[in-house]
């Protein structure tokens, strides 16, 4: 995979999953990452093939639950991001997914107490023999590209020192959230510290941070001098932010809407994610607001939305019953691979 020049879906836990990945890519990301799994997660998994819904997905053995779910057409595209803070656990967890995916991250800037205490995310930062092991593990043992997603250290010379180290294990590209942990996403992202790391490295450096419409992608090049640029809310808010026309939101809402019907996506991180665009715009108290955080299945989001015979001639077609009789956990899965 190349990662000069490009537009990235940043990771997004609850958000980056199938329907949504799609999505930006329809609206032009190149490049999308799936939210973070934790290797310990994947263990517990095996790859099937759901031939209803014509989809690869990573199934919890012992409640059946989709954690991951990527189909052929994202196959060129789509990066499995990892949390982990063991090689060897990475690469067995990796393995069940690499010959799905086009690239394996691995996160090193979760700040989240979850992440620290289980040594995953932001706590890796400090090991810098332990991210080296990771690395090195998995780029030698995978044949697709390797990368990590770190955030900045206190000091431009830490945050320079531990990219060149991440550089010298040959992953092929290395994300910069420009904050620190201690940072709150409201706090403004520094784009020229990430230039140190842009200047000090040979292989591609993504630039992430507060791009919020189609422009920062450019003035986030301008001042990083990185060639590819990772989004996050700004995508998360509106889609089509990775299009130079954009696209009005309530179409795109109701575009994520049918791809989690077309996808058979769980309620979970439908409403999750829809919410999450409702309050950016209006608010949750509104009539469509309380309709989502209310909805307990996709029937119900799809009646929300008007797309109540869309959902019915893709049920229809797939296993011949009719609108509002389908539970989509009732899938079985076909072969187990
Ligand atoms: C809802 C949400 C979920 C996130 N989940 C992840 C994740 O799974 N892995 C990760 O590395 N970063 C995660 N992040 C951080 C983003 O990838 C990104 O680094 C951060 O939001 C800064 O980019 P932005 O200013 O474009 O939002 C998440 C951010 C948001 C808003």
């Amino acid at each position: 995979m190349e990662y000069r020049n490009k537009l990235v879906l940043a990771p997004m836990v609850r958000v980056g999953t199938l329907p949504f990945r799609l999505l930006a890519a329809q609206y032009g990301a190149d490049i999308t990452y799936g939210e973070e799994i934790i290797d310990h997660k994947l263990l517990k998994c095996e790859r099937c093939i759901n031939d209803v819904i014509g989809s690869t997905d990573i199934v919890e053995k012992s409640t059946k639950n989709v954690v991951f779910r990527t189909c052929e057409q994202e196959r060129n595209q789509v990066v499995f991001q990892m949390g982990t803070s063991d090689a060897v656990r990475a690469l067995k967890a990796a393995e069940l997914v690499c010959k799905d995916v086009a690239a394996i991250d691995v996160n090193m800037g979760c700040p989240k107490a979850f992440s620290i205490s289980g040594g995953m995310g932001a706590a890796l930062l400090t090991k810098p023999d332990l991210i080296h092991d990771i690395l090195t593990m998995l780029k030698r043992n995978l044949c697709i590209p390797v990368t990590c997603k770190i955030r900045l250290l206190n000091s431009t010379q830490d945050t320079v020192e531990l990219a060149r180290r991440i550089e010298k294990t040959g992953v092929s590209a290395v994300a910069v959230h420009g904050r620190k942990v201690s940072d709150r996403p409201r706090d403004p992202a520094n784009w020229s510290e990430i230039a140190h790391v842009v200047d000090a490295l040979s292989i591609p450096v993504i630039a992430n941070g507060d791009v919020f419409q189609y422009q920062d992608f450019h003035n986030i090049r301008a001042v990083t001098g990185a060639s590819s640029v990772m989004v996050a809310r700004g995508a998360l808010w509106n889609a089509s932010i990775f299009s130079p026309q954009g696209t009005p939101f309530e179409e795109v809402k109701r575009e994520y809407v049918r791809k989690s019907i077309l996808w058979d996506h769980d309620i979970k991180s439908t409403k999750y994610t829809l919410k999450e665009m409702i309050m950016h715009y209006t608010s949750l108290e509104l009539p469509e607001g309380k309709a989502v955080t209310k909805s307990e299945t996709l029937v119900d989001i799809a009646r929300i939305y008007g797309e109540e015979k869309y959902y019915e001639s893709i049920n229809t077609k797939r296993c011949g019953v009719t609108f509002g009789s389908l539970n989509s956990r009732e899938y079985s899965y076909g072969e187990v691979l």
